[in-house]
């Protein structure tokens, strides 16, 4: 049974120039114990999605359709109350993209954490010191600094603590916005193996957003991959990454290669063009304008999502024809026309 069920959800943001409809009739599963990777561009609404299944939207956002189930629950029209008490921390944690953002500046880091725990649980301070300072032995951070404030630690520090936060009550489900962006590679590594670590520890599922290729490829069992509020390609990674179906998955792939399959001399082929604009979204596929293989019928018709046989749903009129995206898809000149000068570069 899916742990999280999210069927034809979207998401709206109020703005002067009308409204950004930034998830698009989105549906899926997050199963049990698995980690999925959330992937795309800037802007496709990686963000807003997982913000969505806390309802920690702007407020200028709202889910405007479709429901997310969780343990018979509809966490998209649940009350503030029922959210608050039975659902945030407890079943559901969030680990936000900037941890110096989320952590509260004028406290110490530890008595955030004893904070979230005395809320949820009958714990005493002592009781709740004591669970903090396993939390953070477990996250390897020294218990000695729960008394820092957060500008004492390091970014990694920090995100570590941001982790022991999410794990302090063994929710079901941790959603961590691109925990590693703007952490160096090696301290990225350490979050992502301790993500795993966790992982096994308590059996929650992670749903795991990042705009890098290579991290989701090596942290999830299944990904997503999100363009314009939509979801282009969904199945397991080793089908999506090896046999990518969709053009926009072939386009990512290019521009970032696994460093394990490609020589450093290899070449990154960016997708030109730029995701669209979502307050007047483009009629038919939203990726037509960027794909090299679109036909006339796919500006016109919105592609129905299509089940493959091994799982994997995909949004593409032409399901069929993917081996020969995939075999073209791969070459430079497919993306950037001989006529313009190409944006060919060595990483
Ligand atoms: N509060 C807001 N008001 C209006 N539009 C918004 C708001 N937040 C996000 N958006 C718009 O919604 C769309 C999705 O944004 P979102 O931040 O979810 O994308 P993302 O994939 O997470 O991007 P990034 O990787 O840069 O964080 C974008 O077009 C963005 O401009």
């Amino acid at each position: 049974m899916g742990v999280v069920d999210i069927d034809g959800v979207s998401v709206e943001y109020a703005t002067d120039d009308g409204p950004v409809r930034a998830i698009d009739d989105v549906s899926f599963r997050i199963e049990e114990g698995e980690t999925l990777g959330i992937v795309g561009e800037s802007g496709c609404g990686k963000t807003t999605l997982t913000k969505a299944f806390l309802r920690l939207l702007d407020s200028n956002g709202e889910i405007s359709e479709g429901s997310i189930t969780y343990e018979g629950i509809d966490l998209a029209a649940a009350s503030e109350s029922t959210l608050r008490e039975k659902i945030r921390w407890k079943e559901i944690s969030y680990i936000p993209q900037n941890a110096m953002a989320a952590l509260d500046p004028v406290y110490t880091v530890g008595s955030q954490v004893v904070q979230v725990i005395k809320l949820h649980t009958d714990k005493s301070t002592a009781e709740a010191r004591e669970r903090c300072a396993e939390l953070f032995k477990r996250v390897d951070l020294d218990p000695n600094r729960m008394d820092d404030y957060p500008h004492e630690l390091s970014g990694g520090q920090r995100q570590r603590v941001t982790i022991a936060l999410s794990l302090a009550l063994s929710p079901s489900v941790i959603v961590a916005d691109e925990p590693t962006t703007g952490l160096d590679v090696i301290v990225q590594d350490q979050i992502c193996d301790l993500l795993e670590e966790i992982q096994e520890d308590i059996g929650c599922a992670i749903v795991f957003v990042t705009h890098d290729m290579g991290v989701v490829s090596n942290i999830s069992d299944r990904v997503a991959v999100m363009y314009a509020g939509r979801i282009a390609e969904i199945g397991r990674i080793e089908d999506v990454f090896e046999r990518s179906a969709h053009p926009y998955t072939i386009g990512l792939q290019n521009a970032f290669p696994r460093m394990e399959e490609y020589p450093s001399d290899s070449t990154l082929i960016e997708i030109p063009g730029s995701p669209p604009n979502l307050v007047e979204p483009p009629s038919g596929c939203r990726f037509a304008d960027r794909c090299p293989f679109a036909t006339d019928e796919c500006r016109s018709t919105d592609p129905e999502p299509v089940e493959l046989d091994d799982g994997r749903r995909i949004e593409c009129l032409y399901p069929d024809q993917r081996e020969e995206f995939r075999t073209n898809g791969s070459d430079p000149r497919t993306w950037v026309p001989e006529s313009q000068s190409s944006t060919v570069y060595a990483p």
